[in-house]
């Protein structure tokens, strides 16, 4: 793909293992249950499912809906970066530290029409202090079939303050919707209190 170097590690960059409670072959589920990508209890978000693999990899499965269209039939291209992004950021969350993207970069090389399912394949490529180096690749309807989509990432490492200080912190990132039942924790709402941060 075209890629900057931007997200191309070091030569000789090491990739980590796994956090030891991360699990291996097993559903990740979410990490925050109204994830606009991951979460099961968001409305129209994009249900990501996601496995993880060896060697700091996640496979991830996405499914073009109606509410996923750019032009008539087809997914639009911010939804398919927002998987990609989504995917990528799995394999990060592998290694139980709090992680955000600070730079995506995308090809589109094909159509995708609604239905079609995605195969989402990720994986880390190095780590340097805290940043995360990540590549993705979506096949259509396969896990064989023609590639779609390419992706490149870099991942920053962040304080888990960083989600107090710009948002509604981290209750909830554990796959609930938060402790009160409102459908709390980040990005829940206006009657979470949210406040304006400098
Ligand atoms: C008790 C349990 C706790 C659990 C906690 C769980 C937490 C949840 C975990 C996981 C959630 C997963 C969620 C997945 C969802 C998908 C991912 C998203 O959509 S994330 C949202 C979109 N992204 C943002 O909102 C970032 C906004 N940007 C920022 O906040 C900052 O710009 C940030 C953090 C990215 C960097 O800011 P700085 O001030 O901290 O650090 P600086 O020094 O600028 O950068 C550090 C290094 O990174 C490079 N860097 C930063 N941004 C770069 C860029 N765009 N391109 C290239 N390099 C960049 C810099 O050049 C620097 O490199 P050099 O150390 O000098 O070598």
């Amino acid at each position: 793909m075209n890629r900057s170097h931007l997200t191309v590690p070091p030569a000789g960059t090491p990739v980590p293992e796994p956090h030891p409670d991360a699990p291996l072959g097993e559903p990740l589920g979410p990490h925050y249950s109204r994830c606009f990508g991951c979460g099961p209890g968001h409305p129209t978000g994009l249900h990501l499912e996601a496995v993880s693999e060896d060697g700091l990899g996640v496979s991830a499965k996405f499914t073009v809906g109606d509410l996923h269209q750019g032009a008539p039939g087809l997914a639009h291209g911010g939804v398919l970066a927002t998987a990609m992004d989504e995917a990528l950021g799995m394999v990060v969350w592998l290694l139980r530290k709090p992680y955000v993207t600070g730079r995506l970069e995308t090809d589109y090389l094909l159509p995708v029409p609604v239905g079609t399912t995605l195969f989402i394949r990720t994986r880390c490529t190095g780590v340097v202090g805290r940043k995360a180096y990540l590549e993705a690749e979506a096949r259509m309807d396969a896990l064989d079939g023609p590639v779609a989509v390419r992706a490149a990432a870099l991942f920053v490492e962040v304080p888990v303050a960083h989600f107090e200080r710009h948002g509604d912190g981290v209750g909830g990132m554990d796959g609930t919707d938060g402790t009160d039942g409102t459908g709390g924790g980040a990005h829940g709402g206006a009657d979470t209190g949210r406040r304006v941060n400098p």
